[in-house]
């Protein structure tokens, strides 16, 4: 499999030197130079697979070239071996027509284990056996931060950098980062929102003269392999209700675009899903996006649900490419156009392509907290704000009978503040993180500044000519 750049400036890459790499050359983001099918056969095939193998199976034609088969599968046993139920991502029913698809059984107990655990692994088998270092930049609202962070502490070869906005993430989810103490990972509050972490991120990479000092890569969701394990899920979970005979909707709690584009993705590959159902917290961005056809950067909002106070979200960059004949020109114009303006139309081609596939929504605060007592009282499940965001969206949503799916991507614990406000119960610390608030903190802060930032990276991380 090949890899191609939205901005269609950077060269072409295979699976291993695009998981390597992160973000293109060119600004851009990689994706597949086609996108691989199933038949409705092999779609079948994958009832009653286990998770790994229904990894296997979605996964293999994405890095072909790369992994074989077996090779594929020993990282999955691996990978998903760490996750605490048996089924990986179990599903849940609420009622006739509403599911829940639990995202949250992984180490650091939200969705971004699923990739990320899968990531780091990927990491270490491509560096090894060469004296390679990767200095990993990465940004988080929380949860992406403390995936990597246990996906990669200890591992030779590789430094995490991981910069979070200050006093905007959870305590859970700020602790879950700050009191892994190995010495390759660097905890950074800065500053700002998760945008302005984000924009740090993707200047590093578009500096020639700091990209070119270090091997930097990144797990964030600008880096393909993430995308790539998040599709499995969606066929997983849709083979259970039903497909490819029954088609199924699923509701996304969306900032980055990441979770749902890997929905887009399955959807190329084949799989009957009825609707993706783009769900925002107040920083509506993609809302607006989809609804109007208006992608402008407001300004981010705090609210209870934090990992989604985004209001840039890379992976529409994808979309957008996708759906606009995948012309790199006239897309790096439309991106360029952003950047100066942070406003941008979508053009005709570009929605007329989303409305098919895409409906969103946009929750409150007050239809945020009624999911979430709707979840406790009328279907015995707690669930967390980002969840309540997509459930809220999934039970107003027109998508007539079919099955709809809610990706549950975080553990109500992560967030027990909000979730006791909502439904006057407190979740426990699950046992893996009940010694959380003991443990030692350690991280810096800094301004939210490339200057500052990269200052401190290059004082700490392993040169270029030295790995
Ligand atoms: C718990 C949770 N839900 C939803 C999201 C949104 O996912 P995405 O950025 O892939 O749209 C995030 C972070 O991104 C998250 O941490
Ligand atoms: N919600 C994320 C934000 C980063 O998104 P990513 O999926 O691009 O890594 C977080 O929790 O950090």
């Amino acid at each position: 499999m090949r890899y191609v750049s939205t901005r269609g400036d950077a060269p072409i890459l295979d699976f291993q030197a695009v998981t390597l790499a992160g973000l293109a050359s060119d600004g851009g983001l990689y994706l597949p130079e086609a996108w691989p099918t199933l038949s409705r056969e092999q779609i079948a095939g994958l009832q009653g697979l286990s998770y790994v193998d229904t990894a296997v199976e979605v996964m293999a034609p994405f890095v072909e070239g790369t992994l074989n088969r077996q090779e594929l599968r020993d990282l999955c046993m691996q990978a998903y071996g760490r996750f605490s139920h048996a089924a990986v991502t179990p599903l849940v029913q609420l009622d006739g027509q509403h599911w829940l698809l639990e995202l949250f059984h992984g180490p650091t107990l939200a969705f971004k284990d699923v990739a990320l655990q899968f990531l780091g692994l990927l990491f270490e088998r491509f560096l090894s056996g060469t004296d390679k270092h990767l200095t990993v930049v990465g940004a988080t609202s929380g949860d992406t931060g403390s995936a990597a962070i246990d996906a990669l502490a200890g591992r030779t070869g590789v430094d995490v950098f991981m910069l979070h906005p200050k006093g905007r993430v959870s305590d859970v989810q700020r602790r879950q980062m700050t009191t892994v103490l190995a010495p390759n990972i660097y905890n950074i509050a800065i500053d700002g929102s998760f945008d302005d972490a984000q924009a740090l991120v993707k200047a590093m990479f578009n500096s020639p003269d700091f990209s070119g000092r270090f091997n930097l890569s990144a797990v964030n969701s600008i880096n393909w392999a993430r995308l790539m394990a998040q599709v499995v899920y969606y066929f997983y979970a849709a083979v259970r209700l039903g497909a490819p005979e029954r088609p199924v909707a699923f509701s996304v709690p969306t900032g980055n675009f990441g979770d749902v584009f890997a929905g887009y993705v399955a959807a190329k590959m084949g799989l009957p899903i009825a609707k993706l159902i783009v769900a925002t917290n107040v920083n509506d961005i993609l809302h607006r996006a989809l609804s109007e056809g208006d992608y402008s950067q407001g300004t981010v909002v705090p609210t209870p649900s934090p990992s989604m106070d985004i209001q840039v979200s890379s992976n529409f960059e994808r979309l957008l490419f996708d759906l606009g004949g995948r012309d790199g020109v006239a897309l790096s114009d439309q991106m360029r156009g952003f950047g100066s303006t942070k406003a941008m139309r979508l053009t005709n081609a570009q929605r007329a392509g989303s409305e098919p596939l895409f409906s969103s929504d946009r929750i409150d605060l007050d239809d945020m907290a009624l999911a979430m007592r709707w979840a406790s009282e009328d279907a015995g499940q707690v669930i967390d704000p980002h969840t309540a965001i997509a459930l809220a969206a999934a039970r107003r949503a027109d998508v007539g009978d079919v099955p709809i799916v809610t990706l549950a991507t975080a553990h109500p614990a992560k967030f027990r503040d909000a979730v006791e406000r909502s439904t006057g119960a407190r979740p426990a610390l699950p046992k893996r993180i009940g010694d959380l608030f003991d443990r030692e903190e350690r991280y810096d802060s800094l301004p939210g500044t490339f200057e500052a930032v990269t200052a401190y990276i290059a004082e700490r991380a392993v040169p270029r000519e030295a790995g």
